[in-house]
């Protein structure tokens, strides 16, 4: 069954500074896939992930074009919040001192704390309810985000950023999610995220830790350079060989319960 694109990028080229760093890219991802973008350090995977927020924009050309969930043009608030975008850092200074239950609801407001003029309706108050149970926070729920360890912190924001996706396209792009994490915490937010995976909850996953690939990913997309230089099945392209080719250096890979490491 093929369903509606959520991201359709075709012949995109972006650049940063005086650089061009997306080098005609097109990369098409339907609703409820589950992909992984791998490549090395600097060849363009936080840009790749900011053109599909909107936050940068394609140089313009005929070929050039960019819809996200149908629409080529987007107010940014209003597509961070449907499009559960887990950034690396807190949204905010002022996030520190929110509690766990008042982050996950500034995810409708993409603020960084509950703001006095912020109006937060009974059905949002459910929604982040929801949302705290599904990522397994509700011991978190009165304690302030600033006095939280680096994978609590993670979980909530991964909460913030699914509470304004109910409904049709719920996904999450995640930008190298276990980074400072130790390894019981990297374990919890794998496990966590499979959870999401598989109550529909799309994932697109930027890393270059291959350990964070979940079983529920299938697809794998390759860049270097700016460049997409493989796009198929786990199978096909979580090899030894390939990953070797990718990031330089001879790489070895073993294989357990659905998850990879490589070394
Ligand atoms: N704000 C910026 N201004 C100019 N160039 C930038 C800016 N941010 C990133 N770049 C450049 O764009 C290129 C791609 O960076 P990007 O952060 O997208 O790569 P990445 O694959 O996400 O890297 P990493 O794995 O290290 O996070 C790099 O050469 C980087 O130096």
């Amino acid at each position: 069954m093929t369903t509606d694109p959520i991201i359709q990028l075709e012949h995109v080229n972006v650049a940063r500074g005086n650089n061009i760093i997306l080098h005609d890219l097109s990369l098409t991802v339907r609703a409820g896939e589950h992909l992984a973008i791998l490549g090395p350090n600097g060849c363009g995977k936080s840009t790749l992930l900011k053109t599909v927020t909107c936050e940068l924009y394609p140089i313009v050309s005929p070929e050039t074009q960019v819809h996200i969930m149908g629409r080529a043009r987007w107010d940014l608030t209003e597509l961070k919040r449907r499009m559960g975008v887990v950034a690396a850092d807190l949204p905010g200074r002022q996030t520190l001192t929110t509690t766990g239950f008042d982050a996950i609801l500034t995810g409708f407001f993409s603020s960084s704390t509950l703001w006095p003029n912020l109006h937060v309706t009974d059905a949002m108050r459910e929604r982040a309810e929801e949302v705290l149970h599904l990522v397994g926070g509700e011991k978190l729920r009165d304690k302030f985000v600033g006095e939280m360890s680096a994978g609590q912190q993670r979980r909530i924001m991964i909460g913030r950023a699914m509470a304004g996706t109910a409904g049709e396209a719920q996904m999450l792009l995640l930008d190298e999610p276990s980074n400072a994490l130790d390894l019981a915490a990297q374990r919890d937010l794998r496990e966590m995220l499979r959870g999401l995976a598989q109550k529909g909850v799309a994932i697109l996953l930027i890393t270059h830790h291959i350990a964070d690939i979940l079983p529920e990913i299938e697809r794998i997309v390759m860049m270097r350079d700016g460049r997409i230089v493989a796009d198929g099945s786990k199978k096909e392209l979580l090899t030894a060989e390939r990953l070797s080719g990718l990031f330089g250096g001879e790489i070895h890979m073993t294989e357990r319960d659905g998850y990879w490491n490589a070394w």
